[in-house]
């Protein structure tokens, strides 16, 4: 006799030991003689939160819509649990994605649509979407057309988290919340993951503010994957560096440098180094100093770089 495997259960261990759960191989979308994906790969691990991050126009919703089955690349391999998501309704029972552009039938109340995403999904938690309910102060009774765009972005919210889908997708739905409840959102998902971990991909523009959450993060600009890295490995190698430009300038050649900005003698510069003690010293002893950069500074240095001709 066969078993079937469950979805979950089909991971692709690499020799590393590394669990993929999701994956992208040399993908490409084209729309018309657009390219709006090139050269597109990178996995994504079980039990990891990734920021999917990049300016506008680089293609993180196409990324998403892939990944979803919503959308199909032109080239390239994509596997999802295992298998093809276009069209597999096995696959796509252990996926959430949720987006700020989500269009409900007008008629139906926020009971009904979230009654729709618990039969839909497996793993769906009702006391947990009660609590977020309460949370979001979103009423049960009112027809989804008349919420402001606050709640409807609570909504989606809600049935992200409440999914606990193994792959769950955020592709910036909590633009419409206000800061009180984007924090919540925050809060909320940060500690039901530690409960109950699942791969979560947030694509967001507020990088400072998710900077915290995210453990792995993935930059795109232009339809390419131009950072693919753990989160405090990134932190530990981006410094902005400021001082005598000189010493600046000999500290930047040991890296590479993200972005230089000087004034009179003095310079600041972003750099990518792998550390090295003596060149840190050197620069301290001429009177510089050392930060490490933030998330959002090295995801705006990196893909400005990449813009400028
Ligand atoms: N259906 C389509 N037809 C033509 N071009 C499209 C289509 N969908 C997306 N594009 C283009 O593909 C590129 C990537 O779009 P995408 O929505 O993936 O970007 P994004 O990174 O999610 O942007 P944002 O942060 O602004 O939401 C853009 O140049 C966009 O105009």
């Amino acid at each position: 006799m066969t078993r079937s495997l469950t979805v979950t259960q089909i991971t692709d261990r690499s020799p590393t030991g590394r669990d993929v759960v999701a994956s992208m191989r040399d993908v490409a979308k084209r729309y018309g003689d657009f390219d709006a994906l090139a050269d597109v790969s990178f996995d994504l691990e079980r039990d990891k939160i990734y920021g999917l991050l990049g300016r506008n126009g680089a293609g993180k919703t196409t990324i998403m819509s892939i990944l979803t089955g919503q959308g199909v690349q032109t080239s390239g391999e994509v596997t999802v649990f295992g298998a093809t998501p276009f069209e597999n309704a096995r696959v796509l029972r252990e996926v959430s994605f949720i987006k700020e552009s989500q269009t409900y039938p007008d008629d139906l109340r926020v009971k009904h649509v979230l009654s729709t995403a618990g039969h839909l999904m497996e793993r769906w938690d009702r006391d947990f979407a009660e609590l977020l309910l309460d949370d979001f102060q979103l009423p049960l009774g009112r027809r989804v057309k008349k919420l402001s765009r606050g709640m409807k972005s609570a909504l989606g919210v809600i049935i992200g988290l409440a999914s606990r889908a193994p792959l769950t997708l955020f592709d910036e739905p909590y633009l419409g919340l206000d800061a009180v409840a984007r924090q919540m959102f925050y809060d909320r998902l940060l500690a039901d993951y530690a409960e109950h971990p699942r791969t979560v991909v947030l694509s967001t523009h507020l990088i400072d503010e998710v900077a915290n959450l995210l453990e792995h993060v993935i930059v795109v600009e232009r339809g390419r994957v131009l950072l693919d890295d753990d989160a405090d490995e990134l932190r530990r190698r981006a410094v902005v560096v400021t001082g005598p430009t000189a010493a600046v300038d000999a500290f930047g050649a040991k890296g590479t440098v993200l972005h230089r900005d000087s004034l009179g003698s003095q310079a600041r510069a972003t750099v990518q180094v792998t550390a090295d003690v003596a060149d840190r010293a050197r620069l301290l002893d001429a009177g510089g100093t050392i930060e490490p950069a933030s998330l959002q500074e090295l995801v705006i240095r990196t893909t400005t770089q990449e813009s400028t001709p």
